[in-house]
Parts: C-alpha cells; structure tokens; sequence
C-alpha cells in the first residue's frame, strides 16, 4: 500500500487506528483453548469485529517466535486472514549486515518465499545505511524505523547528545535516515509517552507518517499526540494492543474489544474533523 492509498484508507474509515495482535496463550479467553491453534482463533475474531474501525494491525512477531514453529505458522496463517484495505505491520524490529537484512526483508515481504507479504517491518537503526536499505528495495513496502521508543530505556541512548554533535541521537536517526529514502517508504516509531517531543519531531519529519505506540495500557494520550502530531495527510498510525485486545477475557472479548476500537475510532474522527482532513 502506498501513502496515498494509506491516506484514502484513513480518510474512508475515519480513523488511524492500529491494533497490534500481541497475543498470549495464558490471557487467553478460555473458550478459545478447544481449537487446534487458538491464538489463531483469537486473532481471526478480533481481525473480523474491528478491520472497518482500524487502518492497520501490527502484530509484534515475538509473541509468535515464543511458541516456534507452531507460532510462526500462526503469524502466516494471521497474514492471510488480513483484509486487503488494511496496512499491516511486521513488528520484528530487524536490522543487520546488508545481507542478511536482505533474508529479513524476503521474510517479511515476499510471500513466494515465506507466505507473507506486510506492508512494513519495524527496523531497528543502529547498525546504520547498510543495514536498512536493502528493505527498501520493494516497491510499495515500507521501513518504520525505531526513533524515539515509548519505554524508560529510551533515555539511555535515543536521547543522550554528546558534545560534539549538534543533535540528539534519535534526531540523528530521523535526519540521516532522510538520505536514504523519503516519506513514501519510509515511517518513524514515536512513542505516544512523549507527546512533548512531537513538535520537534515534526520540525524533523513534517511528511512522514509515524507510527506510535503507547495509547492505552502505556498511558499515552491520543488528544496529546494529535496536537503536534498530525500533518496534512493526518501523518500518524496510532497502535493500541494490550487494551484492545484484552478488553475481556470472556467469551465477549471480540464485541469488548470492538467497543474500544470503536470509542479509539471515535475520538480520531473528531480530531480528523478538527482538522479538516475529512
Ligand atoms: O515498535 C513498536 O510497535 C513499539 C515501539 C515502542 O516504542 N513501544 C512499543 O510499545 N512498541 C510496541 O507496541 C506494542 C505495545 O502496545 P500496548 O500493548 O498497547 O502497550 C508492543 O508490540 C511493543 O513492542
């Protein structure tokens, strides 16, 4: 999918919703443990009572590598039960020497390889140019690299600037990164606990789209995002799992879970409103 297509998507739906598919067998609603695969299950009821309410699904491919080959067969089965309108990220945080980032960008793009295609995969920046492009070599697939992370050790690196540089070095990232490809393929991870940072990030990046994780079980304010963070193409995917996704344990949790999609929709439609981008 490409940006103008995302756009079209979030203008249709009226919302910027992510739901990250995070799933864990012991949270499980307990009826569900009669299937053969019933994380499977899980994913498929959740995927069918909110793909009209979201613009993407995220699922973090650690909660699939957990159970092996069992899991990973689930992620393949979880792709291809995606509706076609909806953007879909692999959440595997990759990055490496360019040729074996080139076997991570096979796994998660080309589904004669490994029966999926995403539209994206989360990478990681560190090992730096060489290490990410070669997942910018598909059309129409985009890198959402990491840049300022929504959890505590974010401070540790992402935001130390050492005397010598003029920037911090998660503005290092989403500046030097600039060179290697622009806002048709390439996103940003922007944490929703640190809205004060999203002015300075749009300084950065006024075009991209970031990807930000944190409403819900983080803490993270949708209204505090939104304020800086949108941009004439609304600009942001905003991911919520845990909330989502475990609104009940009971044999309701795919309508609970709907209903927080939906009150999350609710909110973003208003704020696109606001904005005059619908
Ligand atoms: O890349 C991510 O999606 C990500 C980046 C980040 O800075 N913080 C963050 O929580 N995430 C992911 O977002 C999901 C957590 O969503 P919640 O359950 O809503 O907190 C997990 O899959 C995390 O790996």
């Amino acid at each position: 999918m490409n940006k103008q297509q995302l756009f079209e998507q979030i203008q249709r739906k009226k919302s910027f919703l992510c739901v990250g598919l995070d799933p864990v067998m012991d949270k499980l609603p307990k009826h569900l443990l009669k299937y053969n695969d019933p994380i499977l299950e899980f994913n498929k009821q959740l995927i069918d009572a909110t793909h009209d309410l979201c613009v993407a699904y995220k699922p973090n491919t650690a909660f699939y590598e957990t159970r092996g080959v069992k899991g990973w067969d689930t992620l393949v089965k979880t792709w291809a039960h995606f509706p076609k309108d909806v953007f879909t990220i692999a959440d595997a945080k990759r990055g490496d020497i360019g040729n074996t980032s080139a076997m991570y960008a096979e796994a998660f793009f080309k589904e004669e390889s490994s029966g999926m295609s995403f539209d994206s995969v989360t990478v990681a920046p560190y090992m730096g140019k060489d290490s990410v492009t070669p997942f910018l070599t598909y059309q129409d697939k985009w890198v959402i690299l990491l840049a300022l992370t929504s959890n505590e050790g974010s401070k540790d690196f992402q935001t130390k600037q050492s005397e010598s540089e003029e920037q911090k070095l998660y503005e290092q990232v989403i500046s030097t990164s600039q060179q290697w490809s622009d806002s048709n393929q390439m996103m940003y991870v922007v944490g929703a606990t640190k809205p004060e940072e999203f002015q300075n990030i749009r300084r950065l990046a006024p075009d991209h789209f970031l990807l930000v994780p944190g409403v819900g079980a983080q803490g993270g304010s949708l209204s505090a995002v939104c304020e800086y963070g949108l941009n004439s193409e609304c600009g942001l995917l905003v991911n919520s799992a845990r909330s989502i996704i475990y609104a009940s344990s009971g044999e309701d949790f795919a309508e609970k879970a709907r209903e927080e999609a939906l009150a999350l929709q609710q909110e973003m439609e208003q704020i696109l409103k606001a904005a005059n981008l619908i």
